[in-house]
């Protein structure tokens, strides 16, 4: 990527304010002319160390003997926006987990269907102007002439390989 004619860096940050799930910073950095400047950054306070991932989105293909292949979406309020939103299967991934384990995890929890992932994407971001949060789109493959997946059931509020939480 072009960055200017001279190399950009982070000079420092600045936690503003800490909550559960995210954090707002003052990001320090130096612009193309080596001026000093500020950021205002949002990030995720749950990324696990060295990770790159926040979380997964899934492209869950539902295949199913004489039907058209269908892409499952699931819908659910999000108090951002203060409105319903159609999504994809998606959620933050756990400690120590891959991609293709929080895909196949998030799916089941979110729609009941349980499938076979079938490709990974690179790391994406998805608003850097604002923040550094970004996702892992796995395809998952879902057999829908198996007879777990006849009449898939919602698992919210419960971990798929952990039922207890
Ligand atoms: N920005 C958030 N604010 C919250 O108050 N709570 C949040 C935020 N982001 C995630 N969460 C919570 C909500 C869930 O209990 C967990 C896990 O969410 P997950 O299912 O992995 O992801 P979504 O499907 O995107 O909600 O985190």
């Amino acid at each position: 990527m072009e960055t200017g004619s001279s190399e950009q860096s982070i000079v420092k940050e600045e936690v503003l304010m800490k909550g559960k799930w995210v954090q707002v910073l003052e990001t320090t950095y130096k612009d193309p002319t080596g001026k000093t400047r500020v950021w205002e950054t949002v990030k995720r306070t749950t990324r696990k160390q060295n990770a790159l991932t926040d979380g997964v989105a899934v492209f869950a293909v539902l295949k199913k003997t004489l039907h058209y292949d269908c892409l499952v979406m699931i819908k659910q309020f999000r108090p951002a926006l203060g409105c319903y939103c159609l999504e994809f299967p998606a959620g933050l991934m756990d400690d120590g987990e891959t991609p293709e384990c929080a895909a196949v995890r998030e799916l089941l929890e979110e729609t009941g269907y349980k499938g076979e992932t079938s490709g990974t994407s690179p790391v994406v971001c998805l608003d850097p102007g604002l923040s550094n949060c970004s996702t892992q789109f796995v395809t998952v493959y879902i057999n829908g002439d198996d007879s777990e997946n006849i009449k898939p059931k919602q698992r919210l509020g419960k971990r798929a390989n952990n039922p207890s939480l």
